[in-house]
């Protein structure tokens, strides 16, 4: 009985993986409630392992055959005629060049290996470099070093130092303005707010202080993986750097810090709490001339990612400052980093870290001219949707593959029957426009009923469709906020290797300026995109395994990543990652912050992002060479976006609405640039006004058309269900119709629109999703807007209430997604 409850408990842990289910149960009977050895199992099972014993059919292409409607699921589809299903493991398979004698032959060894901290840091340094500049041994303390206190690099300014520094050890020509700004305010002691695009270069402001003094930087940063790759690329550079996370910590590496034995210690909010104590001993001995906080906007309840012990780093400048301990002459200054704050997160900032009133704000432009912007309409919930808009992904990866392209086709018939028969609208090197200039994708199986306004206790539809959300998208199925412990260690040690001098005789390309001139833009624009490496962000966990077992079927070189999947597995992912072994991550939020990989040549959204400052930020992972890269949004423009459960309060959950609704008229837009819309959104004054690249700016805004009388009858309709307590002039029999049936209903977008057509002769067969749509726009404008919950509930009367311009109204009625294509301006 125990056991039965114990192997229950299994089978769950591994749905909330991700892992189907019949596959979870078939594991646990084979191998009794053991979650690693499940695992193992399952993975094992899907390389052709473990399953002699089962005839050769792994338990998972066993069960794949059938779903809940008797139809074949993808997994076993996608791969009829092999008796092996592909699986997350896929991305295993090493490319032929690379032989298998480099990794451990045996899949779970390759999952558990590396658990010792760092084998690749410390074991593959050809040099072990303890000796960079700053930093020979001088007293031993409990039989550890304590490093120089001073380093002198002298008789030369700190810009000329820097100079040289940023040469000689990254081999980059010159710091970039910015850079210098943040450095000039550390060098005056100077707390400072560095707000920069992704991918511009912010690591450098905090990790050439420690060259130039021979003191520590510490650096505050959210995930382990990130400090990772950042420890890493430093060794390669000559800087010796530690991580230190919340897990359980290898306490050598952490007492090696606290003596001063790494250049920069990495930490994470949660940890440095407890060190406090330590560092003030660290930066009387050996000295602290810098606490860096990376993605700062983790502080901000408002921003996203937020990490409550971020909220906690005021500690650092209570406790490290001149008054408070005396060897120091001046507050050990404070710099704050990130990509994506918005000027509310920027405000509590500020505050919440108690940084200095002085604090310099170092801001460049958002805007990342060699980013191509696009939205496409699908409903990306649906498997079959798969065929129609990862195609043109697996001609890339996969090109020769053309028959299994086929075999595709008919399965997604095969599971669904919404397929669609429209032209291929995939993403496409030069393809950023459909045939009708609109880039949108037909979807036939659009519901009318989707619009999430609907969703109100009230309204017994809703009901149901929260059944549906909770089945579909099961809470823990959804990786919502960051957790620092991403990863298999704890804490790592990398020891600077010497640069070496050839790394530099190429010098390495800055990314395009943002403030370059058209000209230099259009370059860009005439660019192929090349082939590069993509990642694909998904809502849930189980689409980052159904999407990847799509794209390995077809011979794609995919990884799955999400927070429930063994840590090890994730490092492994991290890793042929950056070694371009894969090709394509799927992932949930759990991955990229911060990842500095320069050739991501795509980022495809496939379902809504969180926020349009996550969707920056993820989308921030492409083109950091500077060379031409595509973000590509597929989401569902038909219904308004829905939040998938979770555990939030109510506060949060409002925002989280708002967020949401911020991405939704994102991917509605049609007339504006893309990326004025997204560097806008950061209260950036977009001087460029066009980003020449995205599907708008190629696309040119569609043609417009008077709606003056349909955004009339709206607003009326709107008014008249919220008065219809009270008499309302001409409207008395809309009015009428709202009490008629004698419930008190919260008056509700699709009620609107049912009053029109019932009421309206000429309105009587015009489209539901088309008024959705025009709904949208006027919120957008702010001429109605949604009140609480998500029911369009207010009215705001503007003087020109009545007067729109919508866009092509024929065009749009041969479209199903008509919210898309509506556009309004002002008279
Ligand atoms: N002065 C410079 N000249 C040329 N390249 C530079 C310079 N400074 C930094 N870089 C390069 O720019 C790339 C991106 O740097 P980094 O990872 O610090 O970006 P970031 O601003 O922190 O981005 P994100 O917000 O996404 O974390 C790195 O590969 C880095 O080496
Ligand atoms: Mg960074």
């Amino acid at each position: 009985m125990g056991k039965a409850v114990a192997c229950d408990g299994i089978v769950e842990k591994l749905i909330e993986m991700g892992f189907e289910s019949c596959a979870a149960e078939q594991a646990v009977k084979e191998v009794g409630p053991s979650l690693d050895k499940a695992v193992d199992y399952i993975l094992n099972c899907s390389s052709g392992r473990n399953c002699e014993g089962s005839g050769g059919m792994s338990s998972s292409s066993k069960c794949s055959t059938s779903s809940r409607s008797g139809k074949r699921m993808l997994s076993g589809s996608a791969c009829s005629g092999q008796k092996r299903q592909s699986s997350i493991l896929e991305h295993f398979r090493l490319p032929r060049s690379v032989k298998r004698g480099m990794l451990s032959s045996n899949v779970s060894d390759i999952l558990v290996s590396g658990s010792k901290v760092l084998p690749l840091s410390v074991n593959e340094c050809e040099e072990s470099c303890l000796s960079v500049d700053c930093g020979k041994a001088e007293d031993v303390v409990d039989g550890l070093p304590v490093r120089c206190k001073e380093k002198v690099v002298s008789g030369l300014d700190w810009e000329e130092r820097a100079n040289r520094v940023l040469q000689e050890r990254f081999g980059y020509s010159s710091l970039k303005g910015f850079q210098k700004e943040a450095l000039a305010a550390w060098a005056a002691h100077q707390d400072c707010l560095v707000l920069a695009a992704t991918g511009s270069g912010k690591s450098l402001c905090f990790q050439i202080p420690a060259l130039l003094t021979g003191k520590v930087v510490v650096v505050v940063s959210p995930l382990i993986s990130l400090m990772h790759d950042q420890c890493l690329k430093l060794s390669k550079h000559g800087v010796s750097a530690c991580f230190l996370g919340s897990g359980q910590p290898d306490s050598s590496v952490e007492k090696k810090a606290m003596r001063g034995m790494y250049d920069i210690i990495y930490v994470c909010p949660e940890t440095i709490l407890r060190l406090i104590k330590p560092l003030q001993g660290l930066a009387e001995s050996r000295g602290i001339t810098l606490f860096a906080i990376d993605e700062v906007h983790c502080v901000s309840k408002w921003g996203h990612d937020f990490r409550p012990a971020y909220r906690q780093l005021s500690v650092l400048r209570e406790n490290f400052s001149a008054c408070n301990l005396k060897f120091l002459k001046f507050n050990i200054p404070i710099m704050a980093l990130t990509a994506t704050a918005t000027i509310p997160v920027r405000g509590d900032v500020l505050e919440v870290l108690s940084m200095s009133k002085e604090t310099k704000v170092v801001l460049t432009s958002f805007f990342r001219p060699n980013l191509r912007f696009s939205v496409k309409h699908c409903r990306t919930s649906s498997p079959s949707s798969y065929g129609k808009n990862l195609s043109h992904l697996i001609g890339i990866y996969a090109g020769k593959k053309k028959s299994n392209e086929k075999k595709w086709s008919s399965i997604g018939e095969d599971v669904d029957d919404c397929s669609d028969n429209s032209t291929d609208n995939s993403i496409s090197d030069g393809d950023v426009s459909s045939p009708n200039g609109m880039n949108i994708i037909e979807d036939d199986c659009c519901d009318v009923d989707d619009d999430g306004l609907n969703l109100t206790k009230e309204n017994g539809s809703t009901a149901s469709r929260e059944k549906e959300m909770s089945i579909e998208y099961l809470e823990n199925d959804v990786d919502v906020f960051h957790t620092v412990d991403d990863w298999d260690v704890a804490c790592g040690e990398f020891i600077g290797q010497s640069p070496c001098k050839d790394q530099y005789i190429c010098q390495s390309s800055e990314t395009v300026d943002p403030s370059s001139k058209i000209e230099d833009r259009l370059k860009i624009l005439q660019e192929p995109l090349e082939e590069g490496s993509t990642i694909i962000y998904v809502p849930t966990r189980k689409e980052t395994l159904s999407i990847t077992k799509y794209l390995c079927g077809f011979g794609v070189k995919a990884a799955a990543y999400n927070a429930s999947l063994p840590k090890s597995h994730l490092r492994q992912v991290h890793k042929e990652f950056h070694q371009n072994m894969l090709q394509v991550v799927v992932a949930t939020i759990a991955f990229g912050m911060g990842i500095d990989k320069s050739n991501i040549r795509r980022i495809i959204h496939y379902g809504w992002p969180q926020s349009l400052e996550a969707y920056y930020q993820e989308a921030g992972r492409a083109g950091r060479d500077g060379k031409l890269a595509e973000c590509v949004l597929y989401a569902n423009l038909s219904r308004t976006p829905s939040l998938l459960p979770s555990k939030r309060s109510e506060a949060q959950t409002k925002h989280a609405y708002k967020m949401l609704s911020d991405c939704f008229r994102y991917g509605m837009n049609t007339s504006c640039c893309r990326a004025k819309i997204l560097v806008e959104y950061f209260g950036e004054d977009f001087v460029s006004e066009k980003c020449l690249l995205c599907d708008v700016c190629v696309n040119g805004p569609p043609e417009m058309q008077n709606l003056k009388e349909e955004a009339d009858i709206l607003m009326k309709v709107i008014a008249a269900g919220h008065l219809s307590n009270h008499s309302f002039g001409s409207y008395d029999d809309i009015c009428n119709g709202f009490k008629s049936k004698g419930t008190v209903q919260k008056p509700n977008l699709r009620m609107f629109i049912t009053k029109i057509r019932e009421q309206s002769q000429k309105f009587c067969t015009t489209d539901q999703l088309w008024w959705q749509g025009l709904a949208r726009i006027m919120e957008g404008k702010g001429y109605i807007r949604e009140g609480d919950g998500k029911v369009l509930a207010q009215m705001i009367f503007h003087s020109h209430s009545s007067v729109f311009e919508v866009l092509d109204y024929t065009k749009y009625l041969q479209c199903i997604s008509v919210s898309a294509l509506l556009c309004m301006c002002k008279n």
